[in-house]
């Protein structure tokens, strides 16, 4: 390879899956930061003729996977929904571009994950799953290379981000006077009743014991501000305890800041000489 073909690795072009809460913010985050070496080619959405004064420029709207076909993009990246993983997935993937996950939750059906990891095999593409909320994933993943024992991982939010959950059959959020853990249980049982809140519990599991041996409490405490995240786990390795506040998006008090940090810092980390 020549210096200029491999300079010229150091843009991306990029398709982005969901225009909300955290597809606008690292969209946002980036522009500030003047990183125009990282391209928004298109982004999906549902309704193209609906109006979205601050797409990126750059920008032409899609609607369905095969939109993507023909496209020249470096990766797709996911940050819509449990549903649409498996289409847009496979789209990406197929077409040999990698695909960045946000809504992990599709991972609790085993099924929909061999099939994407079936056609990333074929193609030789990537799934990339970022840390989302939670930091510490790179040290639980290193751990889990030695024999982990336990892993548990306590989600606490305020009351209001479990609102339009089933955490509102499970708990009286209004009456709260205290901080009420409403579920205990695997990583998969949480990620697949809770998909807009607990992601983040398939991030950790992958990382470390999986879906089944993971263990996973959620938590409405009407005391906190910010979406929190414990980790505790033990091993061959050592000891890890990790516990991060984050603050939670503007416009989806369900999602948090740190979310959009971890995918600037994933596609930063794309076009840079020095990756950190
Ligand atoms: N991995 C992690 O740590 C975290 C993951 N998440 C997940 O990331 C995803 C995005 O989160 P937010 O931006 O906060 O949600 P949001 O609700 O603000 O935005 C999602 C957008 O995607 C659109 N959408 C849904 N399905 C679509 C499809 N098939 N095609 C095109 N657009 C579609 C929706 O209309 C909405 O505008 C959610 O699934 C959320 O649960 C959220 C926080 C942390
Ligand atoms: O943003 C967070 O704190 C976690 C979250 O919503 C998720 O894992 O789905």
């Amino acid at each position: 390879m020549s210096v200029s073909e491999r300079t010229s690795r150091r843009h991306l072009r990029v398709a982005i899956v969901g225009w909300g809460a955290i597809a606008r913010r690292v969209v946002a985050l980036l522009a500030e930061r003047g990183r125009g070496e990282i391209a928004f080619v298109a982004v999906a959405v549902r309704d193209t003729a609906a109006s979205r004064p601050d797409l990126p420029a750059s920008a032409r709207l899609i609607a369905e996977p095969g939109d993507l076909t023909g496209l020249d993009i470096d990766l797709v990246v996911e940050a819509a929904g449990r549903a649409s993983v498996e289409p847009w997935g496979q789209a990406a993937l197929s077409a040999g571009r990698d695909f960045v996950v946000s809504s992990t939750s599709a991972f609790c059906d085993d099924a929909l994950m061999a099939r994407l990891v079936a056609s990333a095999d074929h193609t030789g593409a990537q799934i990339v799953v970022p840390p989302g909320a939670m930091g510490g994933i790179d040290a639980l993943a290193a751990a889990a290379t030695l024999c982990l024992d336990t892993v548990e991982h306590t989600i606490v939010k305020p009351p209001a981000a479990w609102r339009g959950t089933a955490a509102e059959t499970l708990v009286d959020l209004d009456g709260l006077n205290r901080a009420a853990i409403f579920f205990s249980g695997t990583a998969r049982q949480a990620a697949d009743r809770f998909p807009q809140n607990a992601n983040v519990a398939v991030i950790s599991a992958l990382a470390g014991i999986g879906l089944d041996r993971t263990r996973v409490s959620l938590c409405a405490d009407p005391a906190a501000s910010r979406n929190g995240h414990r980790i505790a786990a033990g091993g061959a390795f050592g000891r890890l305890d990790i516990s991060i506040d984050n603050e939670p998006l503007a416009t989806n008090p369900k999602s948090s800041e740190m979310t959009a940090l971890s995918l600037v810092r994933l596609l930063e980390n794309r076009v840079r000489a020095l990756v950190r």
